[in-house]
């Protein structure tokens, strides 16, 4: 983590804390509700820079006999990492994210994510974040489960203008923070 970090303010378009955030678009594989194969991952905004996401870890989500596939988790890690970054008012897209997985994580529980940003430098935002089972099976609301620390970049309207050819579905912004 750089000396230099920055503590950004809380954009004003950030839900209150509590409130559910909007996913970020529809067809995103982590959050939208419009994304069969997707995680279908909801969050609701912190008291700061954070949310705390959930995710029913689906027997489809198996990897090892009887567990979480490590992918999925990372991608519910990035997910969540990048939803607490909404808290700036800025669109963001992910520059490098690690994972620890710590304990095994069971099919059929259910895990809460708790992410942050830890400050930012320039466009860089740096993020954490951690993963608990919270019912289920191995349920233990203290136990920390897997953790993860991410780096965001933000990134302009061009950034997406690239790609727009190939989106699938119409894309939505509802910070209007970006062009999806
Ligand atoms: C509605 C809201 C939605 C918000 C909600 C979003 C939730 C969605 C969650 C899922 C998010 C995704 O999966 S996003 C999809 C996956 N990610 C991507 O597709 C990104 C692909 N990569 C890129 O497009 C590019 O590499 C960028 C944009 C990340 C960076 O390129 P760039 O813009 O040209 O920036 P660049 O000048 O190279 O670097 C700027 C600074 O960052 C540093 N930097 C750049 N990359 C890295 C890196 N991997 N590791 C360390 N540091 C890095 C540089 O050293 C430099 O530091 P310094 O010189 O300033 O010190």
């Amino acid at each position: 983590m750089p000396d230099d970090l920055a503590a950004p303010e809380r954009a004003p378009s950030f839900p209150a804390p509590g409130g559910q955030l909007p996913q970020h678009w529809s067809k995103c594989f982590g959050c939208g509700d419009d994304q069969p194969a997707g995680m279908t991952m909801t969050f609701v905004a912190g008291e700061g820079l954070d949310v705390t996401g959930r995710l029913e870890v689906a027997k489809k989500y198996q990897g090892g006999p009887g567990v979480i596939h490590g992918g999925i988790l990372t991608t519910a890690f990035d997910e969540a990492q990048g939803m607490a970054c909404m808290s700036l008012g800025t669109a963001v897209v992910t520059g490098h994210l690690e994972v620890d997985f710590a304990r095994p994580i069971p099919l059929g529980s259910v895990l809460e994510i708790h992410a942050r940003i830890d400050g930012t430098v320039r466009r860089k935002v740096y993020t954490s974040a951690e993963a608990r089972i919270v019912s289920g099976p191995t349920a233990d609301p203290d136990a920390v489960v897997a953790t993860s620390r991410a780096l965001f970049l933000t990134v302009g309207a061009e950034h997406f203008e690239k790609v727009k050819n190939f989106v699938d579905g119409t894309p939505s912004s509802p910070f209007e923070t970006s062009s999806v």
